[in-house]
């Protein structure tokens, strides 16, 4: 698949964000596409989508639901790294956490849309062996992945579908804090992550995603539409790097040095 081609008269280099009030300090400037974004870590928060065992462990729903998830583990490095970063700059950190109780009432009937389009449902419904096993409050598969336990500070959102806002304390959690800015990161890319953002578009949100720090389920082409779709409709696109010098020092947010070969 071709790259969608970007129309270059429609960028500027004039940083974009929320309105500040009058006296405000300066905002950082995060490098970003379309534009440069303009913002304080005490008016954003980092998102971070559904990091669980169901989306980045092997063994759980999505890989046992047949979705390569061979990539995730760069992603994970990238996300603790973009976290560590945050934590650092006074970032309010934010988890979502996807799944329903363990009866799977929140999940809906056979009357909810999520019923017959949730992989998770399906796969569970075609091995009954499987049923209890994917996203159930209180298994291994809904729990947030080991690198990514949440620090004092850190607020954790559950969710029952794939937006964020949807039926969540998620707006007012942030409109609480006076947040106007949102970083996002996760897996999946094209599902939680892009279903959350879209939302938080129309919530009047300044939304950018780390393309780096987010991971797709459908392949490559999914990712790059994903981000096409984020950098032209919905907010900006932006990457781990950029973040991690534009909010925190080089000490904190170094990359993880590569494990010694073994000999
Ligand atoms: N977290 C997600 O993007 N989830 C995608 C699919 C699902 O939950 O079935």
């Amino acid at each position: 698949m071709s790259t969608p081609a970007r129309n270059t008269t429609l960028t500027s280099n004039t940083p974009v964000g929320a309105p500040r009030l009058p006296g405000a300090p300066a905002p950082l400037v995060l490098p970003a596409r379309p534009e440069p974004l303009a913002l304080h870590a005490s008016d954003s928060a980092l998102i971070v989508v559904d990091m669980q065992n169901a989306y980045a462990s092997i063994g759980g729903y999505v890989d046992s639901a047949g979705f390569d998830i061979s990539g995730a583990q760069g992603t994970i490095a990238n996300i603790a790294r973009t976290i560590a970063a945050a934590r650092a700059a006074g970032m309010l950190v934010v988890f979502l956490q996807n799944g329903w109780d363990a009866a799977y009432v929140e999940a809906g009937g056979p009357g909810s849309p999520n019923w017959h389009k949730s992989n998770a449902l399906k796969t569970m419904r075609a091995k009954p062996e499987l049923q209890g096993k994917f996203l159930a409050k209180g298994g291994w598969d809904y729990e947030l992945i080991e690198e990514m336990k949440p620090q004092p500070g850190d607020i954790v959102v559950p969710k029952t579908r794939y937006s964020g806002f949807f039926n969540s304390t998620l707006d007012s959690t942030l409109r609480a804090r006076g947040i106007r800015h949102l970083v996002f990161t996760g897996i999946a890319t094209n599902v939680c992550v892009e279903s959350t953002l879209r939302d938080a578009f129309h919530l009047e949100y300044f939304a950018v995603m780390l393309e780096d720090a987010t991971h797709e389920l459908g392949g490559p082409a999914i990712q790059k539409a994903s981000v096409y779709n984020v950098e032209t409709f919905f907010g900006w696109v932006s990457t781990v790097e950029h973040f991690c010098s534009t909010f925190a020092p080089a000490s904190i947010t170094q990359p993880a040095p590569a494990e010694a070969a073994t000999v």
